[in-house]
């Protein structure tokens, strides 16, 4: 059995005060309660210290949510992996939709990014999904299935067993809209098969989080499905009460 994962994408979210009562909060409540879960934060990357400092010791590990392709240089602007390394950073969102539809990244920049996260100890969380046009023509398996394939031939030997995928239709992102527990599973079971297809213990390893729209009322139904071994979390991740819930959520399907 994939332990749970749950970690909150704080997007463009944040200021030091806030971040520092979520933090409490959200460190204080993952000792209560039983069973087990991982979670972490992905937070902008000038929090990235405050993390370091607040939670290191903690149960809760953070990360960013970009990295660049570069290792080092004139790259205005951009982060390197071994510089969330630096920080204390164990994972880095890659690929997310609003990277893609607003920075234009393209499924080869994203595999790029994964892999400079894995060379740099870093998990890289892969994100997949399709728009609401895609999933009308019928297009979802074979979007996804292009995106997460172009992570997977550029990762050499067992790094396809070192990421984490994380499935985001993107008309449920921020929408209110969910896809159904069954309609997430179908999609998660196609990406199994994928990295089952890639290596069987990638299949078997590899962590596949649910992202769009997760909120503590609907997180346990989610999380009970096969293939759904947790949630990469909005809007819900920034009220310490509500992330805590999906938490529990993930530890009660675990
Ligand atoms: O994009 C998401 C996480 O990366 C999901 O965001 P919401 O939970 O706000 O829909």
């Amino acid at each position: 059995m994939r332990p749970k994962l749950v970690v909150g994408n704080w997007k463009m979210n944040g200021s030091r005060a806030n971040n520092a009562s979520l933090l409490a909060g959200i460190v204080d409540g993952l000792g209560k309660g039983k069973g087990k879960a991982q979670a972490a934060v992905c937070v902008p990357a000038p929090y990235l210290q405050q993390c370091a400092d607040t939670l290191a010791g903690s149960e809760l590990a953070w990360g960013a949510q970009d990295v660049s392709v570069h290792a080092s240089g004139a790259y205005t602007g951009e982060v390197a992996a071994s510089m969330l390394t630096d920080f204390g950073c164990r994972y880095v969102i890659v690929g997310h939709s609003e990277r893609r539809a607003y920075h234009g990244e393209t499924d080869q920049q994203v595999a790029q990014k994964a892999l400079a996260a894995l060379n740099a100890g870093l998990t890289p969380i892969v994100c997949v999904g399709e728009t609401l046009d895609q999933r009308e023509a019928g297009q979802t398996n074979v979007v996804v299935n292009k995106q997460l394939s172009a992570v997977l031939e550029l990762l050499d030997g067992d790094a396809a067993t070192r990421i984490v995928v994380a499935y985001e239709p993107v008309w449920a992102i921020g929408t209110g809209k969910t896809a159904t527990p069954a309609m997430a599973q179908e999609v998660h079971a196609e990406l199994r098969s994928q990295l089952r297809a890639r290596s069987l213990e990638a299949g078997e390893k590899v962590a596949i989080l649910y992202g769009g729209s997760m909120k503590p009322d609907n997180a346990a139904e989610l999380m009970a499905q096969a293939d759904i071994d947790g949630g990469l979390i909005g809007g819900a991740a920034l009220k310490a009460a509500d992330f805590l819930a999906i938490i529990d959520a993930a530890k009660a399907a675990a």
